[in-house]
């Protein structure tokens, strides 16, 4: 099938590798340097076990010509939405679209576009990218979909790769499924994204791991369904197997970005205090990222 992916970042780059083993993938670039790179050196990705593999996608700055039998996935981060939505609302509404991006406050934004399935995904990996054509592949992990509108058929060919290094389940619920990978995010990405370390770090410090604990009792005081799903364990199994990734809010900080801080933290915080629950380690770690935010723009 075709496979168009939009932004070639460090997720949408490891997505549009794996997914060109099996399917016909373009990728969709901001920057025409990038596209240039892709289509001379091809995608490069460094795997787990720090092989190499190169796959041949096509890169492009504008959309592919599509058919009944393409999927589009969206791969940018939540802030950079909103300049995508007239492209996809200008697509047919036939064209199955994906949504990758961590946090919740796009969930309701893409159900307004006019296509007839729109589903939703929830990245439980790292990807790191090293330039504009090379991507490390930073911890194992399943990719989850779940589609909130149409048809689940449309995703049953991507559904049946069987590769090992990516593999790809369903979700039966995409905003509870979104709802618990946002809680996931909240023990790593704010903290990384402050302290600048990779996420194993959280795991291996005494004075780390003592914010993430306090966190957990927190997170499960305010949301005592959605936290029953995972353990502590689970928290820092996902710390331990993307111990050497820089978290995507990390990298934002790093590359002096915005944040994705609203859409997962902020956005929690806010469904606790509906509920008149206060969150103050968290909301410590939202005000100490936008003070880091700050800093930037005190900069310029
Ligand atoms: N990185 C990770 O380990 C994980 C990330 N996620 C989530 O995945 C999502 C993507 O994150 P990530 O890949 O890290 O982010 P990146 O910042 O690495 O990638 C975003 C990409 O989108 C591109 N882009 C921005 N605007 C446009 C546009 N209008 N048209 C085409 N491309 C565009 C950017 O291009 P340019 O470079 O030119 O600005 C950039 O390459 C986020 O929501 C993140 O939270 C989830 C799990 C793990
Ligand atoms: C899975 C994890 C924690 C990987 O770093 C992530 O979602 C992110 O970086 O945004």
């Amino acid at each position: 099938m075709k496979v168009v992916v939009i932004g070639a970042g460090a997720i949408g780059m490891l997505v549009a590798s794996f997914l060109s083993m099996d399917h016909q993938v373009t990728l969709v670039t901001r920057r025409s340097q990038q596209a240039e790179q892709l289509n001379r050196h091809g995608l490069k990705r460094v795997n787990l076990d720090q092989t190499i593999h190169h796959s041949t996608i096509t890169a492009s700055l504008k959309l592919p010509l599509m058919n009944a039998n393409t999927i589009v996935i969206v791969a940018v981060k939540y802030g950079q939405l909103q300049s995508i939505y007239p492209l996809l609302n200008s697509l047919p509404k036939q064209i199955p679209l994906l949504f990758l991006q961590n946090g919740l406050a796009h969930f309701e934004e893409a159900l307004t576009l006019p296509q007839n399935t729109i589903a939703f995904g929830s990245c439980q990996f790292g990807a790191q990218k090293e330039n504009d054509h090379t991507v490390i592949h930073r911890g194992a992990g399943v990719l989850k979909i779940a589609v909130e509108r149409g048809s689940k058929e449309q995703f049953s060919t991507l559904l049946k790769n069987k590769n090992p290094k990516f593999e790809l389940e369903y979700a039966p619920n995409a905003e509870q499924m979104l709802f618990e990978k946002a809680l996931l995010n909240c023990f790593i990405n704010p903290l990384t994204a402050i302290l600048k370390v990779k996420n194993g770090y959280l795991i291996e410090q005494e004075a780390t791991l003592q914010i993430l604990k306090q966190m957990y009792v927190e997170l499960k005081n305010a949301f005592p369904k959605e936290m029953a799903k995972f353990s502590f364990d689970d928290v820092k199994s996902l710390c331990e197997k993307t111990a050497t990734n820089t978290s995507s809010m990390l990298a934002d900080i790093l590359n002096e970005r915005p944040t994705e801080i609203e859409t997962i933290a902020g956005a929690i915080i806010r469904k606790a205090s509906k509920k008149e629950i206060k969150l103050p380690t968290l909301t410590n770690l939202y005000y100490l990222l936008k003070a880091e935010e700050g800093k930037r723009v005190e900069k310029m």
